[in-house]
């Protein structure tokens, strides 16, 4: 290979490859459970690896878990019909789902509480 050639990682193909992953196409993140005493973790790429990797990473990590679980746990969430919510996905770098996600939710009572001290505080 040429000096200078710029070489990119298809981490899209890595992350699907079935001689790769059990089930590759499957959502299990249970197969990350020991994550960080593994060798597997090579295989897992959203962020690069080496020197040039993302810099935002355990911030995107916590804020990503802390935003989607906020979200679990303070309402309920229903597709808006008896359609399983399509997957497929657009085109573009940051992999755009082609369909837009549409769905309902409901405050959990959790959130009644929580707003209500939040106006109270305010008060
Ligand atoms: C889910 C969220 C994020 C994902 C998936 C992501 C992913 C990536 C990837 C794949 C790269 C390129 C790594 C490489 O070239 O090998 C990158 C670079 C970078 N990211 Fe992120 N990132 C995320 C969030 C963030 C956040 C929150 C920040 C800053 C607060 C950030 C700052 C950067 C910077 C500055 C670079 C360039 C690093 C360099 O070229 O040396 N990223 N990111």
């Amino acid at each position: 290979m040429p000096c200078g050639t710029i070489l990119l990682i298809n981490a899209w193909g890595l992350h699907r490859d079935p001689k790769l992953w059990d089930d590759a196409e499957s959502f299990k993140p249970e197969r990350f459970e020991n994550n960080g005493e593994s060798t597997e973790s090579y295989k897992l790429i959203p962020f690069g690896l080496g020197r040039r990797s993302c810099p935002g990473m355990d911030l995107a990590q916590r804020v990503v878990g802390l935003a989607l679980g906020s979200l679990i746990q303070c309402f309920e969430w229903e597709r808006i019909g008896e359609e399983e919510v399509d997957m497929a996905e657009g085109k573009g770098l940051t992999m755009p789902k082609s369909m837009p996600l549409e769905a309902m939710c409901k405050k959990k009572a959790i959130m009644n509480v929580f707003l209500s001290e939040t106006v109270d505080d305010c008060l």
